[in-house]
């Protein structure tokens, strides 16, 4: 059924599913660290790069679809070149309305700007943040009615650099670090950085997990982290043991997991300020309790 003899570009795996199953599926793939899905009537399309899949990654997520849904429904996993899957990707993005005052837009594509907008560019490639996901649209909207001209940001899991982006668009006056530990994320995030003149962002391929001491090694005011559950789990700890007065903004959670995100902030010390939420996706913002 796999075909595992190309290591480099896309799998693509096709999963048959109710309508219904979809959302819940994402949230547990996201968890697996796939990052990317199409939407279909009775089908979801995920698609991870070539060389994280493996047999084991296989049987993890047959495994998940088993317990969630009764039955594995993996359809197929297939190899697609790179190529091919920028050009579809790109050729479909539209202009995405964050709010009344931000928005998404591809670069080359014609869009009028309205008064005060702010329009982030982004030319995605193959990374993660254009505007198309929930988890994305839930940071930006969260962002905005923070007040972030003073804060120093870390960014965790920058994808395209969008929130790093948006932070210096809304008025943020520090250098930001934004990391990614793919590295084709980290060099997509720096080109739109550049696209957007929008100066002083540090973008550095590091693991926020592997690598926290070094990303963390000065204290942050704000750290952005839309990642997903297994990573925020593993991390959250640590982020209150090194930087324990920053305030992080989560997402990347889905609904069913909020019981699990409340118990976990309360056990580390931490209070949610104002959590938002989106189709089956929530944000919060967590501050440590003083
Ligand atoms: C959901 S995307 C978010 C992208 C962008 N920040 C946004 O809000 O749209 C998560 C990003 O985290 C990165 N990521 C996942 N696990 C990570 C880890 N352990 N360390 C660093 N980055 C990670 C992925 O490569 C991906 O670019």
């Amino acid at each position: 059924m796999t075909d595992t003899s190309k290591p480099h570009g896309f799998i693509e795996l096709s999963i048959d599913l109710a309508p219904e199953q979809i959302e819940p599926c994402i949230g547990l793939l996201s968890s697996e660290g796939i990052e990317y899905f199409q939407e279909e009537e009775n089908r979801l399309l995920c698609y991870l790069p070539g060389d994280q899949w493996s047999e084991a990654k296989e049987q993890a997520v047959l495994m998940l679809l088993e317990k969630a849904f009764g039955k594995a429904q993996l359809l197929s996993a297939r190899h697609i070149a790179d190529r091919n899957w920028n050009a579809e990707w790109e050729a479909n993005l539209q202009p995405v309305e964050i709010s009344d005052r931000i928005v998404i837009v591809q670069k080359n594509k014609n869009f009028e700007r309205k008064p005060g907008q702010i329009v982030i560019e982004i030319n995605p490639k193959m990374s993660f943040g254009t505007g198309y996901h929930a988890t994305t649209r839930l940071m930006l909207r969260q962002m905005e009615e923070m007040d972030l001209a003073d804060a120093t940001i870390l960014d965790i899991g920058t994808g395209t650099g969008v929130l790093a982006i948006a932070a210096r668009k809304l008025g943020n006056r520090h250098t930001i670090l934004a990391v990614d530990n793919n590295d084709w994320a980290a060099e997509n995030a720096r080109e739109n950085i550049t696209e957007n003149h929008t100066d002083n962002i540090r973008v550095e391929m590091l693991d926020a997990e592997d690598d926290l001491a070094e990303i963390l090694d000065q204290q942050y005011d704000l750290i952005l982290a839309n990642i997903n559950r297994n990573v925020i789990d593993r991390i959250l700890p640590a982020i209150k043991n090194r930087t324990p007065t920053s305030r992080i903004l989560i997402s990347g959670i889905m609904i069913y997991d909020e019981s699990w995100l409340k118990k976990l902030i309360k056990t580390l010390g931490y209070t949610s300020t104002r959590t938002i939420y989106e189709d089956e996706w929530l944000s919060t913002l967590v501050e440590p309790i003083s």
